[in-house]
């Protein structure tokens, strides 16, 4: 049989780990698709920056010579921005190429376009490696969950972020040594703003309420931030009173629409992200016949992205079940309250009736109960939801 004709779009940190991965397994692979992987072509943008292992394999900077090869079977796409890759991949479908992308920031934008243009065409679109890199989530969601409804999604989506939470408390780095630390290791996009405020983590939930509701959020309504504002001597204060930052991105279906959140939280040590360390990340879903699952793994860098990308390539031919978006869900109440740790500096907090104080947990700390709503009142004072138990936090002060 003929070999799987590949061509790459970009050659840097995913490029060149598909590149690698590719012929450090061929055996496996063939053995997997029954025929051996070739990389026909690379693309990048400076050529002057790059030499491929083998002369054969062509280098290029121009996409109209990728088009120009004779056959091509399937588009990696390992670029940057939302452009020029959606057109790239638009142009591989109509060529019959099956497409397999890991860049969410164009995929947010455009999956429904590019899944339905490869519909029409009679062939694939993959795009495992667009969300929590290495952890297959959505293969896990498309394929192994279908009769299940997931109800809500919480997650660590970006690796940089955590990486950076966790170099900073544990190593007590500044927050620019430790982006320094993850750019150099391959973790951060590009333009690191992506990760640090939120946008890469946003994109992901898009695409993974697309896979879960059949929709995505409303952009405009979604609540983002970043974690730069957090600082070394708040991640030190809260570490002593048991608790963690964790950069959340939360994914609900309410009743008139669908909540999505991305803001850094505090977790306590019996919550399942408690523990999600360094470039690791974890998703935990919860659904209605099998309840709460949780998988974790590498969120990003050279062979996690690539293992995703891999295994799209495995299964670019697989069934796909028709899912059923449209049946009722029991919706999430917008108005239930949830518990937040708010920083106040003087013995007693002035906070609106709608805020009720739990109890103090440390000398400017108060734990408090209270909706989404009723907490973005609190404009002057920086406030953190909670998650996991509270019995872990010492006790400072009798209940208020
Ligand atoms: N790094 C990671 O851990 C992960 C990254 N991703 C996504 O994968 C994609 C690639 O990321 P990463 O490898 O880290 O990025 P890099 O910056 O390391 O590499 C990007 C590559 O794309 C090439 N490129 C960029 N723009 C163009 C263009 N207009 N035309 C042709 N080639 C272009 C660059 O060429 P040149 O080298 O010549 O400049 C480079 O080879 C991004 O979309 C990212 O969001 C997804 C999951 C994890
Ligand atoms: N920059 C991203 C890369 C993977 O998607 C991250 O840090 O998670």
């Amino acid at each position: 049989m003929t070999a799987l004709q590949v061509a790459l779009l970009g050659y840097g940190t995913v490029g060149k780990g598909v590149y690698q991965t590719i012929h450090q397994h061929q055996a496996r692979i063939r053995k997997l698709l029954g025929r051996e992987v070739k990389v026909a072509a690379v693309l990048v943008k400076d050529l002057s920056k790059h030499e491929l292992p083998d002369q054969e394999v062509i280098l290029t900077d121009q996409f109209s010579d990728i088009l120009g090869i004779e056959h091509i079977d399937v588009v990696i796409d390992a670029i940057v921005g939302v452009e020029p890759g959606f057109t790239y991949l638009q142009e591989a479908i109509k060529k019959g190429c099956h497409v397999i992308t890991a860049n969410k920031e164009m995929f947010a934008y455009h999956s429904s376009t590019l899944q339905n243009l490869a519909a029409e065409h009679g062939v694939t679109v993959g795009f495992e490696a667009t969300v929590a890199g290495g952890i297959p989530i959505i293969q896990t969601l498309k394929k192994l969950l279908n009769a299940n409804k997931v109800q809500s999604l919480q997650g660590i989506l970006n690796g940089t972020s955590n990486f950076i939470l966790t170099k900073m408390r544990e190593e007590q780095l500044s927050f620019s040594e430790a982006l320094t630390l993850a750019q150099q290791l391959g973790y951060a996009e590009a333009d690191p703003a992506n990760d640090i405020e939120g946008h890469d983590a946003f994109y992901k939930a898009v695409i993974l309420s697309e896979v879960l509701f059949g929709e995505q959020p409303v952009w405009e309504d979604t609540v983002r931030e970043g974690i730069a504002e957090i600082t070394i001597d708040q991640i030190d204060y809260f570490h002593s009173l048991g608790l963690r930052f964790k950069h959340v991105a939360s994914l609900e279906k309410a009743a008139d629409a669908i909540k999505c959140s991305v803001k850094p939280v505090l977790v306590s040590s019996s919550h399942p992200l408690y523990q999600v360390e360094n470039v690791q990340n974890a998703i935990n879903i919860e659904a209605d016949i099998v309840g709460s699952i949780s998988l974790q793994g590498p969120g990003a860098g050279m062979f996690p992205t690539a293992s995703a990308i891999i295994e799209d390539l495995i299964h670019i031919d697989d069934k796909e079940y028709i899912p059923c978006f449209d049946e009722e869900l029991s919706p999430v109440s917008s108005a239930t309250a949830s518990v937040w740790v708010i920083l106040g500096k003087s013995a007693i907090i002035d906070l609106p009736d709608s805020v009720s104080i739990i109890r103090k947990i440390g000398d400017t700390a108060w734990l408090v109960e209270a909706t989404e709503d009723s907490i973005s009142a609190v404009k002057e004072l920086p406030c953190f939801q909670l998650l996991g138990s509270v019995d872990q936090i010492p006790k400072v002060e009798k209940v208020y």
